[in-house]
This record gives C-alpha cells, sequence and structure tokens, in this order.
C-alpha cells in the first residue's frame, strides 16, 4: 500500500462501506497531484485536515427534555489564511462529509485568490424538527464548544443547507459575548443590519448564473430561450432560478426535496416563489405537473443546475443526464464516477469550486468591510464580484484548455497549486 492509499484509507474509515464525498474529494486532489507532478509526501499534507473539533451539544427541548446532538468543525488549511466556510444543519451531517466540504473550501478559496484557507462545519440535526428558540440554544451551544478555534483571525464560519443570516447572528452574540466587545469580522452571511454585506445573501446565486451565462456563449447557445432545470429550491437554487429567467432562459423544471415539477413552455419563476412562500414547497404548484424527483436531471435541457446536495449525479444516473452544461450551484454534487461518464459524454461540468463560489466571494468582501467598519454600495459589491467571478472563469478555461483537461480538473489543479505553494514559500514542509 502506497503513503497515499495509507492515508487515505486512514481518513475515510468513518464512511468505509460506501463511497461518499470524501473519497470524491480525496479522487479529486489525487488527480490534480497527479497532472502537478507532485510527491506523496505534499499530496498528503494536502489531504489531511489540519484540526477537527467534534462535540456534543446537549440541548434541554422546549418540552423540558434533554437531547444530545453531535456537531463539527474541520478546518482542512490555514496556508493562505484563516480557514473560511459555511455550517450546515442537516440530519445527514457526518465528519467525513465535513472533511470533505471543508477541503473543497481550500481549492474554492485559492481558486477565488481569497486570503483564506477552507473549513466547514456541520450540526446532525433536522432543523425543520426544532423551534427557533430551540435552534437558538443548539447554535449557541455549538458556537460556544468551538468558540476556541474561530474568529476573525481564525475561522469566520457563514450560512450553509439549513443555516441562514439568523444562525449567523446567534453566533456572532455568542463569539462577541465571550469576548466582552462586538466582533464584526466573527461571521459572514450576517444580516446587514448587524454588519452583514448587501449582495451576500444573493451572492452563490450570482455567481451560479454568471457561470451558467458563460458557459452556454462558450458553447455557442444562445442565452434568450435557452432551457434550465434547477434541483433545490433553496438559498442558492431560488435565486438561480429566478436570476437565469431574468436573463431568458426558460426554467422547465424545479425540484426540493418534496418533488419535481416540470413546465416545459418554462415556469413561471416569481408564481412558484409566491407558491413557495405560501406552501413551503414547489409541488402542487398550479404552472407545472409533477414529475418523479429522479427525472428532474435527466431532463432535456441546455443547462442542469444540481442546487442540493451532493453525489445526485452519480454512476447509477450521469449516463442518462441529456443537459448539455452541468453548473454546480451545490458542493459536491457530481461524483467521481459521474464525472468520468459526464465526460464521455460531452457533457460541460463547471465545478462547484468555481460555480458556487460567488457566496464565499462576496463573504470575503462582507469580512473586509467588517473588519474596516466600512461598508460598500450593492452596485460595488456586485461589480468586484463579477470581475473575480470573469477572472476566474477565464483562468480556468485557460488552464483546462493549456493542459486539455475538464474544468473541474482544471480548476482543482489551479486551486491545489496556490495551496502548495504557499506551504512551500511558509517552509512549512516538513
Ligand atoms: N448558501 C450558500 O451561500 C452556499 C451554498 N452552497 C451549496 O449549495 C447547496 C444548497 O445550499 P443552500 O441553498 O444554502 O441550502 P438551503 O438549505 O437553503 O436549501 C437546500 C435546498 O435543497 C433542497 N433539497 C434537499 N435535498 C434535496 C433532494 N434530495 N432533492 C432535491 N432538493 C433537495 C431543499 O429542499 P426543501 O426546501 O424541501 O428542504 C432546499 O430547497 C449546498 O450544497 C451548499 O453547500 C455553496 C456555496 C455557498
Ligand atoms: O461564505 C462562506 O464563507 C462559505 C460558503 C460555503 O460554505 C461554500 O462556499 O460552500
Amino acid at each position: 500500500m502506497s503513503a497515499s492509499s495509507t492515508l487515505h484509507a486512514l481518513v475515510a474509515t468513518e464512511g468505509a462501506a460506501s463511497r461518499g464525498p470524501l473519497d470524491d474529494a480525496l479522487e479529486q486532489l489525487d488527480q490534480a497531484v497527479v497532472t502537478l507532478g507532485f510527491d506523496d509526501g505534499t499530496r498528503n499534507m494536502l489531504a489531511a485536515p489540519r484540526r477537527e473539533v467534534t462535540v456534543s451539544i446537549p440541548l434541554r427541548r422546549d418540552n423540558g427534555t434533554i437531547e444530545v446532538l453531535t456537531g463539527h468543525r474541520v478546518q482542512h488549511n490555514f496556508s493562505r489564511g484563516p480557514a473560511k466556510g459555511g455550517l450546515r444543519y442537516s440530519p445527514h451531517v457526518n465528519l467525513n462529509e465535513v472533511r470533505a466540504l471543508a477541503m473543497w473550501m481550500t481549492w474554492k478559496c485559492a481558486l477565488m485568490r481569497l486570503p483564506y484557507g477552507g473549513a466547514k462545519g456541520g450540526v446532525t440535526i433536522d432543523p425543520t424538527q426544532y423551534s427557533s428558540a430551540e435552534l437558538e440554544r443548539v447554535t449557541r451551544r455549538y458556537t460556544s464548544e468551538i468558540l476556541p478555534v474561530i474568529g476573525p483571525t481564525r475561522d469566520i464560519p457563514a450560512p450553509d443547507i439549513g443555516t441562514d443570516e439568523q444562525t449567523m447572528a446567534w453566533m456572532m452574540d455568542t463569539f462577541s459575548v465571550a469576548s466582552g466587545h462586538t466582533v464584526l469580522g466573527t461571521v459572514t452571511g450576517k444580516p446587514v443590519g448587524l454588519g452583514g454585506s448587501l449582495g451576500r445573501a444573493a451572492a452563490t446565486s450570482r455567481g451560479v448564473v454568471f457561470t451558467a451565462l458563460a458557459a452556454l456563449r462558450h458553447l455557442d447557445i444562445t442565452v434568450h430561450g435557452a432551457t434550465a432545470a434547477v434541483q433545490g429550491f433553496g438559498k442558492v437554487g431560488r435565486a438561480a432560478a429566478r436570476f437565469l429567467a431574468e436573463a431568458g432562459v426558460v426554467i422547465t423544471g424545479v425540484s426540493d426535496e418534496h418533488g419535481a415539477i416540470w413546465n416545459p413552455d418554462g415556469i413561471d419563476i416569481p408564481a412558484l416563489e409566491s407558491h413557495v412562500d405560501r406552501t413551503g414547497t414547489v409541488v402542487d404548484f398550479d404552472g407545472a405537473t409533477a414529475i418523479e424527483s429522479d427525472l428532474l436531471l435527466t431532463l432535456e435541457v441546455d443547462l442542469m443546475v444540481p442546487a442540493a446536495i451532493e453525489g445526485v449525479l452519480n454512476g447509477g444516473n450521469a449516463a442518462y443526464v441529456r443537459a448539455r452544461i452541468v453548473v454546480e450551484g451545490a458542493n459536491g454534487p457530481t461524483t467521481t464516477e459521474a464525472d468520468r461518464i459526464l465526460a464521455d459524454s460531452g457533457t460541460v461540468v463547471v465545478p462547484d469550486i468555481l460555480a458556487n463560489a460567488g457566496g464565499v466571494v462576496v463573504s470575503y468582501f462582507e469580512w473586509v468591510q467588517a473588519n474596516q467598519a466600512y461598508w460598500w454600495s450593492e452596485a460595488e459589491v456586485e461589480a468586484r464580484l463579477a470581475e473575480r467571478m470573469e477572472s476566474a472563469w477565464n483562468e480556468v478555461l485557460a488552464e483546462a484548455d493549456r493542459r486539455d483537461l475538464p474544468l473541474r480538473q482544471a480548476a482543482t489543479c489551479l486551486a491545489v497549486r496556490r495551496v502548495a505553494e504557499a506551504h512551500q514559500q511558509r517552509g512549512l514542509y516538513p
């Protein structure tokens, strides 16, 4: 067994029974390491998370009973700056998933030239089953438990699945109370009235749509009248569908955890948003037909935007994907097996670390603004975001052309090389 496979086995013990996001993340790293000609030692240094914290979160429920939840914070890398990444509340959270998401954050921040490493947090909880008061207690206790390892110069959390700006406000307050003064740069994705940035709430979706439109143009597909399907109608998927529709793209399919809907003539997105605000789901929207959730990913469309969870495009369904372009709003929606199948069938995959990077870019802007206590206009935030997205898109395209690689491998190579260079320049090699 080589050194790299030993480490892979060690890191992946928890999910050994079936392949999961961590296997995919490590395989993507391995592909980059081979392309870049790095040795096993460098590979292992880049694979290993710098720090992992797992905490118990005792929660007194509103009915007086006590439950003990589990939370994690994985800090994958600090070589380019403090760690950065979201906090997820989901019943599916587990340590290997958080490790994978943290590693992808490192590559994403390096790709976007942000002065950050990567981290991710998660609590294994279904937030829909808890009251707001209970979620506040969970968030405050989780924050207190990881307090020694977070903060504006250490690790800066942000929202992800199941969390939002209210969660960030509670985190910021808990951290600030412990510090004895308000620390606005502790987290990003905060409410605008509490040191958040204009444009952060929509930033991930804006970045997704920026890359989607760029990919359409790259393939000479006319934007106006192009078709798209969006999986997930949460913070990322919903605004992505709206911005795509505003750009003239016809959204023929949308789904959430409860089901999928389809209308070949186009779904009226503002009307769907009103329906979701009323009912909490896209299901039963009267401007579309219900379809099996799995069918959404195989609709014949120009653009497929998975904006929900990992592994939805996999060895089982990739051969049936008929989209010309997949733009990854979610982190890790395409397994490495599916990547190979999609590459063979000529489907262009715009990888997560590029496509959904708009969120962390504006989080960076929020941190910069909060640290300076001087806030920018929304137009300024959006112009700077577009500039970053455009230059990253161009760099990834150029790298893909130069090395004759799919976009994910090109993006990962660029990012991994930057992180390895930071290690080398700092002299942190063992
Ligand atoms: N928020 C951000 O700034 C960023 C998020 N991301 C990534 O984007 C993805 C979505 O995050 P976000 O929008 O913030 O999360 P949200 O919790 O706001 O929304 C998640 C959405 O996914 C839906 N969903 C969950 N499981 C499925 C499923 N099996 N099939 C279809 N839909 C499903 C949910 O459905 P329902 O509404 O029914 O619960 C919900 O609509 C994640 O991968 C996240 O890591 C990436 C970069 C930044
Ligand atoms: O905004 C951030 O800091 C991180 C967002 C995030 O979790 C992600 O990009 O996956």
